[in-house]
């Protein structure tokens, strides 16, 4: 051994292997010990199911058939109850739910045979891991619509605390676009594109958490066929994810290189290798069965299969959120007539709205965005309860939970989902990006004196 079998474990990376083993050889038998199990854990990947540091779900679905609903914690409230009461930071999850409702509904299954288990899996797993694995602050996702009323006596407070205690039931949908605010009273040199989306959920079939992977393939199916009567402006193609073999016209998807650029311009999702998606296996039979339809222009889009049955989104370039609104609109209404069409409903709660996989986007399922510039309002520090105060969300130019990055764009969107209806929730969007956009302003005149 040279000179650097001096070196210990705080210079690795620039040690040689023979100084490695020599810093290793050096410490105490219990420690040398300790390091060989973690590394063994990490190494330990199931031969089914799915791992990613220090999580790991050994469950799978043993056929393109079978849906993924287990019954995680045979031991009952003992495997989780303690570790759950005692996580710290925000959820829902931990707040509300006894081990008396545990108790009363760990063995029922929904008629599609989803288990309670599954629902609160992303929210155990959090109190197990740490705030680091789920930045969720509900610990829910739904297996299937039918969980909503199956487990009321849990589901109903999580949804009500969750949407601030909305006004329910949920009003009717109001896609009236003359209603808006005027978006003009905003300078459009802050705003660099407008984005309005929703998810629909098809009955019929359990949600994405719980969806085995044939029902995912006639779901795409369906929609496919539902999406190919769109004509005029919403006229486009479907395009499966590279490597999705499930639609025939494109057996093997569209080619990476399109693909990575459909997310780099913020048209299309990533591979959920976000936790709090894992932990629900939404990973499950990736990319199988996903994909995007587009209309030539991009400016409507529906993703298949992703985290909900459908996500319809309408963007556009700049602040004209009136005309991305009434295309949202028209795509709203042809999306769902559409699937009636071919003979499937929508899975709408009267007392709820929109069923969808997060109960933090049931009722409207609606986010009005607009990507703004707005360097020095961001840096304040009382943005983000600047924002909160009025009813918005800033993301990272990334997307959701992506660092926000230092380069002053955010992503501003309504914060409520459920209550009030879709005119309501824009024109609270509208309002707060004016605000907003006004205070940037401000802080711009301030620092140029
Ligand atoms: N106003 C906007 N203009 C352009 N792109 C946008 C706008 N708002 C969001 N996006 C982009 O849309 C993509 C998806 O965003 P993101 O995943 O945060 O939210 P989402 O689709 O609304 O769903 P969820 O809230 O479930 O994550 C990202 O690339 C994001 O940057």
């Amino acid at each position: 051994m040279g000179s650097g079998a001096s070196k210990d474990l705080t210079q690795v990376s620039s040690a040689s292997q023979d100084e490695v083993k020599a810093a290793l050889g050096a410490l105490p038998a219990a420690d040398l010990k300790k390091i060989k199990e973690a590394l063994a854990a990490l190494d330990a990947k199931p031969a089914h199911g799915a791992a990613h540091g220090p999580w790991k779900d050994e469950t799978y679905c043993a056929s393109s058939s079978e849906i993924h609903a287990p019954r995680y914690f045979s031991g009952g409230w003992d495997d989780f109850g303690e570790a759950l009461k005692a996580a710290p930071g925000e959820l829902l999850l931990r707040d509300i739910m006894t081990k008396e409702m545990y108790d009363k509904f760990k063995d029922e299954k929904t008629e599609l045979g989803v288990t309670l288990d599954k629902c609160i899996k992303g929210g155990i797993d959090k109190a197990r891991i740490g705030e680091k694995w789920n930045v969720g602050k509900v610990g829910i996702l739904f297996g299937d619509a039918e969980c909503v009323t199956k487990f009321k006596e849990l589901m109903h407070p999580i949804i009500v605390a969750r949407h601030g205690n909305p006004t329910l039931p949920h009003p009717p949908p109001n896609l009236d676009g003359s209603k808006l605010l005027d978006h003009t009273v905003i300078d459009e040199s802050f705003v660099i594109s407008t984005r309005v989306r929703t998810g629909r959920s098809i009955s019929g079939f359990p949600l994405p958490p719980s969806i085995s992977a044939d029902q995912r393939k006639e779901l795409e199916a369906i929609t496919v066929k539902a999406l190919g009567m769109l004509d005029g402006e919403l006229k486009g193609d479907y395009y499966p994810l590279a490597g999705s073999t499930t639609y025939a016209p494109k057996p093997t998807g569209i080619d990476k290189a399109t693909e990575e650029q459909l997310t780099k311009d913020h048209f299309l999702f990533q591979e959920p290798d976000e936790p709090m998606l894992l932990s629900w296996r939404m990973e499950r039979d990736w990319p199988h069965a996903r994909g995007i339809y587009h209309n030539t222009d991009k400016t409507a889009l529906v993703w298949v299969n992703e985290e909900d049955h459908l996500r319809i989104i309408s963007m556009q370039k700049g602040y004209n959120v009136r005309a991305v609104f009434d295309r949202f609109a028209s795509l709203v209404n042809a999306v769902e007539g559409a699937c009636k069409e071919v003979g499937r409903g929508l899975e709408i709660s009267p007392e709820y709205g929109n069923i969808l996989s997060c109960p933090s986007n049931c009722g409207t399922g609606l986010r009005a965005s607009m990507m703004i510039n707005i360097p020095l309002a961001s840096s304040q520090p009382d943005f983000k309860k600047w924002c909160a105060d009025r009813k918005l969300q800033a993301r990272g130019s990334g997307g959701f939970a992506s660092e926000a990055k230092d380069d002053g764009i955010r992503d501003v969107s309504n914060v409520d989902r459920m209550g009030k209806d879709e005119v309501t929730l824009v024109n609270e969007m509208i309002q707060g990006v004016a605000d907003l956009v006004k205070w940037e302003k401000e802080l711009q005149a301030a620092k140029a004196t």
